[in-house]
């Protein structure tokens, strides 16, 4: 009687468990088909999208066939210093249809080779013709064609940040920046390429591909506003617009070699910018300028700090280009560092601030040594546990749904261990790297459990604000200058392997603070064999060194920063610096 019990019993188990694996086999079948059928689509999305942007290049090819321009005189307006071509502009000397025309083929050029641009836009031809049809020549960009990060919504237009869920869904209206810069005479006329998700140093997706770097074509132009600084380096603009959460301005125009400014957060309107971090206000994002020459950067900025941004979006404090700053005389207190305490600098970033320290003083200024606080802790604790807040979820979210890009995968990965499995493995982690802080990082960036955790995090990052804004005023500071990164353009698919290196740029992310990148030397053979006493320890130090190598004459920024709202004297240390080279003639 028993045995048949136990019979029965063990019947039935086999039975249920049967069924059970049944049903799980057939869950994943299910899901296995309903995957590929999702990636078919979003494959397909892509193919459609890759169409339209084809047949808008070739449409633009066309019509600059039919002008008939002499390819010589556009290559001598692409030639011109920004200066020159709005004055150029203004006087009637070229008319807006003839820029334009030159830097459309010159965009085209450079396309070919970098891979920079993700589509053209196709009325700046009748908004040029509409300019010159006019007698008065307003706006301070009367007749400028200026390029726009793919972020940078555009009436007609998507914004696909890199994910193919975002193709197809177009803009009723243009952004508010995009809207004064129109005001001011501009001319948009194509759009950059990004990295998916735009929250690495990368410049890659799905949809648009990967853009090379304008000085070696096996490295990254740095991202996230990547096809704006290739393509403004190449020469095939002269004027662009990115955004920078944690250096997407100015590691770029590090890693290329042309001019970028990281406004206040507040400062300019970010109204109609996409991003997936609206809502995240502890570490704000930014916008700004970048441009192929400082008049540019400092027009720019001139142009879109007007009354007509203001009417448009009545949150930004009517604070307009201040001239008296940038033009003012007095001499300035500077301080500089080539080590944040976290990884030193390579050899060629510490001469660049060296020099423009140098500059700085043939110019009467006072330049001294300064240490920024705690930039492991800023770095771990307060910049990643911020920005990836709610444990990455958002960044998950939008990327698992559609066709993740090499770029994010690390992203990816991180965002998907649960904090447990990573709390174990944290001291493998650690031996590995040989590195806490990376291991902190790391664990930071599984963000915060609660809202109260959330509220805490604001006042640990106000605090630290506090802190740094004492020390910089017990030394009567005026501004600071300081490398973008701790190394120079790496190869592609490496920026995941240093990307501590970015401690130099989300300082001033964290601080909401202005900064400037801007270009000042290349690296030199010499630079390169000094990298012989880089420290060699650490899991980012061995691969800074190791992506160090072979950066003979890649380009070389320093960052200057100010307080809060003073982009006009951001924009005058960099003057500063480059008035001070010329006249020792280095530059
Ligand atoms: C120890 C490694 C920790 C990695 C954790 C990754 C999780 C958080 C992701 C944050 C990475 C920050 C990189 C910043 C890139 C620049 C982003 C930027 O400025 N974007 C502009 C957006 O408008």
């Amino acid at each position: 009687m028993r045995s048949e019990v136990l019979q029965m019993i063990e019947e039935s188990f086999f039975t249920i468990a049967k069924a059970a694996a049944i049903i799980l086999a057939g869950i994943a079948v299910g899901q296995i088909i309903q995957h590929y059928f999702w990636r078919r689509h979003l494959w397909q999305k892509v193919r459609q999208r890759q169409k339209e942007c084809q047949k808008a290049f070739r449409k633009l090819d066309d019509d600059l066939n039919s002008l008939n321009f002499d390819e010589e005189a556009l290559q001598a307006i692409c030639n011109l210093p920004t200066s020159e071509l709005q004055e150029g502009l203004q006087s009637g000397k070229y008319s807006a249809l003839e820029v334009l025309a030159a830097y459309q083929t010159k965009a085209l050029q450079v396309n070919k080779r970098l891979n920079c641009v993700t589509e053209p836009i196709l009325e700046a031809k009748a908004n040029a013709k509409s300019l010159d049809e006019h007698a008065e020549k307003e706006g301070l960009l009367y007749g400028i064609p200026v390029s726009l990060k793919e972020n940078y919504q555009l009436k007609g237009y998507d914004c696909t940040m890199g994910l193919v869920n975002y193709t197809g869904k177009l803009f009723k209206d243009d952004a508010v920046l995009v809207k004064v810069l129109r005001k001011q005479g501009a001319i948009p006329f194509v759009r950059t390429n990004i990295p998916q998700i735009m929250m690495t140093y990368e410049c890659s997706n799905p949809i648009y591909g990967r853009t090379d770097n304008p000085y070696d074509a096996t490295r990254t132009p740095g991202g996230s506003t990547g096809g704006e600084a290739a393509l403004i380096t190449a020469g095939g603009s002269i004027i662009g617009f990115g955004s920078d959460i944690g250096g997407s301005i100015r590691v770029p125009s590090h890693f290329c070699g042309c001019y970028g400014l990281k406004t206040t957060p507040e400062r300019l309107s970010q109204k109609g910018i996409s991003s997936l971090s609206k809502g995240q206000f502890i570490v704000s994002g930014s916008v700004g300028p970048m441009a192929r020459d400082l008049d540019g950067l400092v027009l720019a900025t001139k142009a879109i700090l007007c009354d007509y941004m203001y009417a448009l979006d009545r949150s930004i404090p009517p604070l307009s280009f201040r001239d008296e700053i940038f033009q003012s005389k007095r001499p300035l207190k500077i301080g500089y560092y080539v080590n944040d305490g976290y990884l030193q600098s390579v050899p060629a970033c510490q001469r660049a601030v060296m020099m423009a320290k140098t500059a700085l003083e043939a110019q009467g200024h006072t330049v001294i040594s300064f240490d920024p606080p705690d930039v492991p802790r800023m770095w771990t604790e307060l910049y990643l546990k911020t920005v990836a807040g709610d444990g990455g979820r958002k960044f998950y979210e939008a990327i698992q749904k559609d066709i993740p890009d090499r770029c994010v995968w690390n992203l990816l990965f991180i965002t998907r261990v649960p904090r447990w499995l990573l709390w174990c493995m944290k001291t493998i982690i650690r031996l590995v790297t040989q590195d806490p802080v990376h291991t902190e990082g790391l664990m930071s960036s599984k963000g915060c459990r609660s809202v109260c955790e959330w509220w805490q995090q604001a006042e640990v990052v106000e605090a630290y604000k506090d802190k740094f804004m004492k020390k910089w005023d017990d030394l009567g500071l005026d501004g600071v200058i300081c490398p973008v990164f701790a190394c120079v353009a790496v190869p592609h698919g490496y920026v995941t392997e240093i990307i501590g290196a970015g401690t130099y740029s989300m300082l001033y992310n964290v601080l909401n603070y202005p900064a400037g990148s801007l270009p000042l030397t290349k690296v030199t053979s010499e630079d390169v064999q000094q990298l012989e006493n880089y420290p060699n320890r650490r899991y980012f130090e061995k691969n800074i060194k190791k992506a160090s190598e072979g950066s003979i004459g890649l380009p070389v920024n320093v960052q200057c920063v100010c307080l809060p709202f003073q982009e006009e004297l951001v924009l005058r240390v960099m003057k500063e610096i480059e008035t001070g080279l010329k006249s020792m003639g280095d530059h």
